[in-house]
Parts: structure tokens; sequence; C-alpha cells
């Protein structure tokens, strides 16, 4: 928590410019009492005009300076609190980047939202609010007191009595108040993980009919944080009649023993007004002491919650000796031994594996569904490590790269085309920094895309719409290769991203795959797109069933052969194999 307020130490000069300005304000207004007291003892009671033209003029310029002042305060302290949230807010996105798969195991999606959002504005709320009257509220106070005993120690002492109790009443407050918003922000995430459930899965809860069950799902999370917000105000509230109690009786005490003593004649009116006047101050700034404390109790929490995506350590990182002169530059990658389970899990979902791919060859994975094929793949750009073995691309360990150099030469089009809100050509262009129209359009032609778009009303200019709702499947699945090929690979993994195109369509695609000089990895549950590959591994239960050309997986796998039967039947099967064998010699 104490690393994330550190990051205000950026502002000092602002923060104490307003810290500076506070104490003006402070000062004009502790001293009006002490000038009122004036006015009524030495100008009121003693009936002379001159000394309360003097004094009002003075407490008037004061009001006016005191005025300035806290226009200028919250200039500053506005200042420092946008420019705080804003920097909190992109070093929690800086290091969101920065995570690996395990990392975002550790905070779901919803709740970064709300961290990185709900979370700042609380923490930025509350450094404004603290430049503006946290550090006035408690010096008001301290500042009452000093002043009320300056005026007459024996009356300000009930003040001094009071005032203890308050102090470790109002510590309470705040040390259960804390853990209390920390519950709250945690309810929060729950009603944006329904929130952005439902959002991202309209279509499937309307095509269901499973509105009234995720109305009940969302009633269900936002009571929930109704219920921890309302308790946790219930606890502020009730704090400040608490406090105004205590206060009322000792500004009783002060009028009763006040009264006598002027009566006595050891007391001046003037002095017991002042002393009245600074504990109805000091109960005022107690009101607003319980709403400050509302809000750092709420700040902590969110700091809290920052402080642990700031301080989470990223698992995955750049090996301490990697070479960053080291260049991907063929692209032939190798698997040695390789096994691997996910980090959380103690399955191997990966066992052994050994096979080879020479640069610009085409590999197609073959596999039932979880045989460990979109595993497999993440090995490569090092988007999961390995738990056994090694993965080596142009013979070097895969951790020997730079991980920036290593992803900038590997273009993945994933099992779910993921488009982002903006125009095609932005979409295609995303992946390569810089990419000229001319590239982009290249890129989209061999993508089999081209055709499409030019026929959409603004062409690559066309918007596409959230996660692209306004395309098809086939035109998403397109879009996504486009965007991988224009970065120029020189390793392209297609992650069953051709299970939406027509044949034609994608044959027409892998014969302009064909013209690019990289090594391809295909995914695939179709034999007619394995065929085209040079050679093809088959993947079991996470181990290597075969590997192989079409032809030499034909004589040696009967697991190849009962796939291929299965998908053309046993007539076309010897086809198959005659075609393959024919146009193999
Ligand atoms: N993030 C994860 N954490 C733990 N286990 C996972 C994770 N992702 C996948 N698995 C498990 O790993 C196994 C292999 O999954 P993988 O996605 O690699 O299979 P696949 O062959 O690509 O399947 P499909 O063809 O259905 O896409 C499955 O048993 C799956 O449950």
């Amino acid at each position: 928590m104490r690393k994330v307020f550190s990051y205000l130490k950026a502002y000092r000069v602002a923060i104490g410019a307003a810290l500076f300005l506070t104490l003006l304000e402070l000062g004009v207004e502790l001293l009006q009492p002490l000038i009122m007291a004036k006015i009524i003892d030495d100008g009121i009671l003693k009936s002379d005009l001159s000394v309360v033209k003097f004094w009002g003029i003075v407490m008037f310029s004061l009001a006016l300076a005191a005025f300035a002042a806290g226009i200028a305060n919250s200039f500053f302290s506005a200042h420092v609190s946008q420019n705080y949230g804003f920097d909190i807010r992109r070093l929690v996105f800086e290091k969101v980047q920065s995570f690996s798969f395990v990392n975002f195991n550790k905070f779901p999606a919803s709740s970064l939202i709300t961290r990185m959002t709900n979370d700042v504005t609380q923490l930025q709320n509350t450094v404004f609010m603290s430049l503006r009257i946290m550090l006035r509220a408690p010096l008001l106070l301290a500042g009452g007191v000093i002043m009320s005993l300056i005026v007459n120690w024996k009356l300000a002492m009930v003040l001094v009595v009071a005032l203890p109790f308050l102090l470790v009443f109002l510590k309470w407050v705040l040390n259960t108040a804390g853990s209390m918003f920390r519950d709250v922000q945690d309810k929060l995430d729950g009603v944006n993980r329904v929130m952005r459930e439902n959002l991202m899965g309209m279509r499937l809860i309307k095509a269901f009919l499973r509105r009234d069950f995720e109305k009940d799902r969302f009633e269900q999370a936002s009571v929930d944080l109704k219920v921890r917000t309302v308790s946790s105000l219930r606890l502020i509230e009730v704090s400040i009649p608490v406090l105004l109690f205590v206060m009322n009786i000792a500004i009783l005490f002060i009028l009763w023993f006040g009264s006598r003593q002027v009566n006595f004649g050891t007391i001046e009116v003037g002095e017991v007004v002042a002393i009245v006047n600074y504990s109805f101050r000091i109960s005022s700034v107690l009101t607003i002491i319980s709403f400050i404390i509302m809000a750092f109790s709420r700040a902590k929490a969110s700091a809290q919650r920052i402080g642990e995506v700031l301080d989470t350590e990223v698992d995955l990182i750049e090996a301490a000796g990697a070479d960053r002169s080291l260049l991907l530059k063929q692209g032939a990658v190798e698997f040695k031994d390789v096994s691997f389970s996910y980090p959380e899990s103690d399955v191997p979902v990966l066992k052994n594996l050994s096979f080879s791919v020479k640069s610009g060859e085409t590999l197609a994975i073959l596999g039932s569904t979880g045989s460990g094929k979109t595993s497999l793949f993440q090995l490569v750009p090092r988007l999961y490590d390995v738990t056994a073995g090694e993965v080596l691309v142009d013979g070097k360990n895969v951790n020997e790269y730079p991980i920036e150099t290593l992803r900038k030469g590997i273009g993945v089009v994933p099992q779910e085309a993921v488009l982002f809100t903006g125009s095609i050509s932005e979409n295609i262009g995303w992946g390569k920094e810089g990419a000229s129209q001319n590239e982009i359009i290249s890129a989209a032609k061999d993508a089999q895309i081209h055709e499409t778009v030019e026929k959409l009303p603004n062409q690559y200019d066309t918007r596409v719409g959230q996660r692209g709702v306004n395309l098809s499947g086939g035109q998403k699945q397109r879009l996504s290769i486009a965007r991988a090929l224009v970065r120029k690979p020189k390793i392209l993994m297609l992650d069953d991203s051709t299970s939406a195109l027509d044949l034609k369509t994608e044959a027409k695609l892998l014969k302009a795959l064909r013209t690019y000089s990289c090594t391809t990895f295909i995914i695939t549950q179709k034999i007619s797109t394995a065929m085209e590959a040079d050679r093809i591994l088959l993947l079991d239960d996470g181990a290597v069933e075969a590997w192989g050309t079409h032809e030499e997986l034909l004589k040696n796998s009967p697991l190849y052969v009962r796939i291929v039967q299965s998908q053309f039947g046993e007539e076309d099967f010897q086809h198959v194999k005659g075609f393959k064998q024919t146009s193999s010699t």
C-alpha cells in the first residue's frame, strides 16, 4: 500500500504548494474567533465603534485571502490527484500487459478492470480530498484546542479531556471500515464479472432464453454489493452521532462553567464565546473527519488491491543471459523430449514430444479435442514455458531469445478470432507496427479477405464492431490470418483458423501461404487440409501418435488411417490414397 502512495513523490512541489495554501486557509479560520472575541470584548461591550470597524475590515481581508488560497489549493489538488491517478492507471496497465497466463489466473479480468477504474478513482478522490481538507481537518482540530487553551486554559480543559476518547473511537472506525471496504471492492468485482459475462454472451443468453436466470445472477451480485456497502456506510454514519453527542456534552460543560466564571468575573464573555466557537468548529471538523475516514478506508482497500497487481512477480521472464543480438532468421522449430503441464495443475498435458519442422516447411497438427494441440502452440512463442525438455528455434532454446525478438518473428492466429474496435485496416495493421496500406492490402489478398473487404460500404475503412460483431465467423478468421501475415512472420501458427472457410477458399489460402518464406504450423481437424502439409503430427492424449508425411502415416498409423476413412469414406479413401501417391511420384 505504501508503494502505491509513494508515486505521489513526483508531485512533491504541487503537494507542498497545496499544503501551504491549506495552512493559510487554516490560519485564517483559527484567527477568526479570536478577532470576534476582540470585537465583542473591546468593541461591542465597550461601545467602541472604531475597534469594531478596524477588526471588521481585518476579518473581511483575511476571509478574502482565505478564499483566494482555497481556489489555488483546489487547482493544485486537482492537478496532483488527476496526474497521480493517470500514473497509477498506466502503471497497472503496463504491469498487466507483462503478466504471464499464470499471473492472469490470479486476477480475473473483471477484477483487473475494477482495479484499473474504480480503485484508481477512489485513490484519486482521496488524494484530492487529502490536499483539500484531510490535512486541514486534523490541524483545525489541534489548532482549535490550542487556541482554546490560549484563550482560557481552564475552560479549554473540557476539550482536552473529551478529545482523546473521540480519537480512540475514530481510530477503531478507521480500522474496521478499512477491512469492510475491502469486501465492498471485492463485491464490486463480482458485479463487474457478471456484467462482463452477460455483455459478452448476450447472443447466447437470448438464444437459450436464459434472461431470467442471468437477471437473478446479476441481482444476487448486486445485492451482495449493496449489503456490504450499506453495512460499511452504516458504521461511518453511526460514528457521526457518537462524535456529536460527546462534543455537545463538552459544549454544555463549557457553557455551564463559562457562565459561572463570567458571574464570578474571572473570565470575559468574549472568551467564552470564542471557546464555544472553537468547540463548534471542532464538532463540524469531526463530522468531516468521519467522511475522510470513509474515503481513507476505501482508499486503503483500493491501494492494497492496486499494490497486489503492482507487486505481482511476473513468472515468465527473459533469461538473464538472453542474447539481445539474436535474431530469428530461418524459423526452423524442434521439440526435444518436451513435456508440459499447466502451472496450477500436475496433470501432464504434453508428454515427451519430439519432432522437428524445417525452415519453410508446413506441419499440420491433428488430434482429438483436448489432445494438447493448442498447448503445444503456446510453447513456441513462450506464452508458457515447458516443464521438461526443450523447444528450439533455429537450433537455439526459445529461452535464449529476448521475448520481443521471439514473438516478433511469430504470427499467431488463435482458435477464436479476436478483433478490436477500429477499422478493418487498423485491425490488420495491428499485426505490424507502421504497416503500410499496401502491406495491409497484400496480406488481406493472401488471407483471401480482400474481395470481401472491397464489397463493404467503406472498404478498408469499414468499422469493425465490438469483437467483430458485424462480421461472419469466416471473415473474422481471415482478418486474423491477414493480421498475422502482415508481420511477415518466420513462423506462422494457425490454430484451427480455417475451420469456418469453405474448401475452395481454404485451398486458395493454403496456396497463398506457400509463397511466404515461413515455417507454418496448422492445427486442423480436416484431413484435406493436413494432406497439403509437408508433414503431419498426430497427437493422442498429449503424446506423439505419429509423425511424418501423409503417405508415411497411411502406412504406419492405424489411427491416422481410421481418421482418413472416417472423413472420406472407404471409396474416397482409396482415391485419396491413390491421389497422394500419384502426386508425390
Ligand atoms: N489454462 C489451462 N489450465 C489448465 N489446463 C488446461 C488449460 N488449458 C487447457 N488445459 C487442459 O489441457 C489439455 C489440452 O488442451 P488443449 O487446449 O491444448 O487441447 P486441444 O487439442 O487444442 O483441444 P481442442 O481441439 O479442443 O482445441 C486439456 O485437457 C485441457 O483441459
